[in-house]
């Protein structure tokens, strides 16, 4: 008994001397800083206990209500609730509490099994159904964290996923374990530390994670965020052994000029620290350091994969001017037409009546960029990305192409100007100025408005199918796709629902050149009808379609438009708006904001500011998809 009750007082004293010695060059770097933890959670508190970290707890008001259908994946999710529990603590703490942290911490951990986010369960029958869906399979588990800086104003944020496979449950086995009351404060009904352990046939990752926090993700972003590489702070990584969670120091060898025996970043400190430097010499040789670290930047995983993404960021204009320039010169439909799939460089050359030399290198180039591929000796056949390449075909992308050499490109090349006077570089680029983009540039000229709408066709074709069958329309008779263009994405729609009549409208210079891009099965549920939707009354249709118009326009004309549609709009009525969402924290899709750049007077949005848009005009969300196609849709139904 002596002996047992000795381990048991003196365990957690050496576990608690082992993690002070992994954790302090990291945790305390937070001494003296209030730090809180906006969480309620039990098991986070008991987490962060147990490394040293000296925190207050203020749970967080923030109610777990966003709209899982606005992201585009469950961590994504996680990672905005974990922001908004924290933001709310950060906000609420200067007046409820009268004292302003300096960090707070957020977490919120979900689970997901079959496209599925589940949450703490709500009653018995819920825990039951989360729990047998998770019987006898793999699922993620999720756990967002957001650490804010408060007086930085900054956020850093960031998720973990750890596997979890469940055993075969018996459903008597799931009431026990239900009815022991373990699954109601836990995400996906289950505590793998506890009881749910009984049910874990295996953990793939950071256990810690499902238990609800990735302490050693967090550590090394505290790591990262108190000593960025190459700063003073970066010696107290010495006393980190290689390898440790909060080793965040890159592997660095002892520079050629220390001298023997001088402290080096990963040598583990010997038993009386005599690795451990004084504070002059550690001023000195974190200098040295801090210089190698610049030096060999490139040298360690991490510096070399940010290399090369500079590397094919300076290139990226080259690589588009390639697909532009041998896209303009037809070599992919020259090499279609030849009986092969393949020709010589030479036989490419002379169809396309270009130099010998330059259509070699044109060639090399595209083969380097996977958009041909070389079969023998200098013969060159279509390679899998032809069908989008060649300049008719379903999935042609050609117009696009076109339209983003001729149009985009010369306003990419007065970037800096549109930056620094924040307008459209219409007139620098094409030499005329434009109040209104459609009228004055698109349809000014019939070469210009035919290739603006080749590119709108590119487009349609290729996301259009993806777009019509986003959403149950069956109970829907007739719809409008407002600003349709060629009317690609109506004969789509047509076809994707068999008992939908589609009116195409659009500007009448537009619809006197729709008969161009008329499929031959063109059928017959489609018609076509002239006039301006911010001018002229539109027609009645029981779904108003917005494939890539709203992101043209500011939100004061988005509101114009949107309130004539809810005008002529029933109840039940919808409106399916189909863009780039943007990620609701607007880091990405970098193609959407790219896009941004060039526009003139409109805006890309997220999910969530469309929502907003309709919501004001009594449109009610009712479904969000991201198709991973160059557009998203929202469908919205009229109150
Ligand atoms: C899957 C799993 C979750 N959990 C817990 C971790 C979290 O506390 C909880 C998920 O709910 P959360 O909403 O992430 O957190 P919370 O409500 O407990 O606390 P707060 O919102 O105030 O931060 O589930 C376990 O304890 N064990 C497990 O195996």
């Amino acid at each position: 008994v002596t002996t047992w009750h000795y381990h048991r007082a003196t365990e957690p004293a050496t576990v608690h001397t082992v993690t002070m010695v992994l954790m302090n060059p990291v945790i305390s770097k937070l001494t003296g800083k209030l730090v809180v933890l906006a969480s309620a959670s039990p098991r986070r508190l008991e987490i962060l206990t147990n490394v040293g970290l000296r925190f207050e707890v203020v749970p967080s008001w923030f109610k777990e209500t966003l709209d899982k259908r606005l992201f585009k994946t469950p961590h994504e999710y996680a990672v905005e609730t974990a922001k908004q529990k924290a933001l709310e603590v950060a906000k609420r703490m200067p007046f409820k509490h009268l004292k302003t942290p300096d960090i707070v911490i957020g977490a919120d951990t979900v689970v997901t099994v079959d496209g599925l986010i589940l949450e703490k369960p709500v009653d018995k029958q819920d825990a039951y159904r989360m729990l047998s869906r998770l019987s006898g399979k793999e699922h993620s588990v999720f756990t967002g964290v957001a650490i804010i800086l408060c007086h930085e104003k900054e956020v850093i944020d960031f998720y973990e996923e750890t596997k979890v496979k469940f055993a075969d449950l018996s459903d008597d086995l799931l009431w026990e374990y239900i009815n022991s009351g373990e699954p109601m404060d836990k995400a996906g009904g289950y505590g793998i530390q506890a009881l749910g352990g009984m049910l874990v046939e295996y953990v793939h990752g950071d256990f810690l994670n499902v238990v609800g926090f990735p302490l050693n993700q967090f550590c090394k972003k505290l790591g990262l965020i108190f000593s960025p590489p190459g700063s003073l702070t970066h010696n107290s990584a010495q006393t980190s052994p290689q390898g440790s969670p909060v080793d965040t120091v890159p592997p660095a060898e002892p520079a050629a000029s220390s001298p023997p025996g001088s402290p080096t970043h990963n040598g583990p400190p010997d038993s009386q620290g005599q690795n451990i430097p004084s504070a002059s010499t550690a001023h000195v040789s974190t200098h040295v350091n801090a210089l190698k670290y610049n030096v060999r930047e490139n040298e360690t995983e991490d510096g070399k994969e940010k290399l090369s993404k500079m590397i094919e960021l300076m290139d990226g204009f080259k690589a588009s001017k390639v697909l532009f320039t041998a896209s303009k010169l037809h070599v992919f439909d020259v090499l279609r037409s030849s009986k092969t799939g393949e020709l010589q460089a030479e036989d490419v050359a002379q169809e396309i009546k270009a130099s010998m030399k330059g259509t070699e290198r044109l060639l090399e180039a595209c083969v380097s960029l996977g958009l041909l591929q070389r079969t023998g000796k200098g013969i060159l056949s279509q390679f899998l990305t032809l069908h989008f390449l060649l300049s008719d075909g379903p999935l042609s992308l050609q117009g696009y192409i076109q339209h983003c050499n001729e149009l985009v490109w010369p306003l990419f090349t007065h970037l800096e100007t549109a930056v620094r006077e924040g307008t459209n570089q219409h007139e620098k680029a094409f030499g005329k100025s434009s109040d209104n983009l459609f009228q004055d540039a698109y349809y000014s000229r019939h070469e210009v408005k035919l290739r603006f709408m080749k590119a709108m066709h590119s487009i349609a074709k290729v996301s259009g199918r993806d777009v019509a069958t986003a959403f149950d329309l069956s109970k829907y008779k007739t719809a409008c796709d407002l600003g349709g263009c060629t009317g690609a994405m109506a004969y789509e729609f047509a076809k994707a629902h068999p008992g939908l009549s589609v009116t195409m409208f659009d500007l009448p210079e537009v619809i006197e050149m729709s008969g161009h891009f008329r499929p031959h099965d063109a059928d017959d549920r489609v018609s076509f009808v002239a006039g301006d939707f911010f001018k002229d009354e539109l027609p009645k249709a029981d779904v108003y379609i917005l494939a890539r118009i709203l992101h043209d326009w500011s939100d004061e004309k988005v509101h114009i438009l949107l309130s004539k549609i809810a005008k002529a709009c029933n109840p039940g009525c919808c409106v399916l708006v189909s863009e780039i969402f943007l990620d609701e924290d607007r880091k990405g899709p970098s193609r959407g904001l790219l896009q941004a750049l060039s526009m003139t007077e409109g805006r890309q949005r997220s999910a969530s500011e469309y929502s907003l848009l309709l919501k004001s005009h009594g449109f009610t969300t009712a479904q969000v998809k991201h198709t991973h196609n160059l557009l998203d849709a929202i469908l919205c139904v009229a109150e």
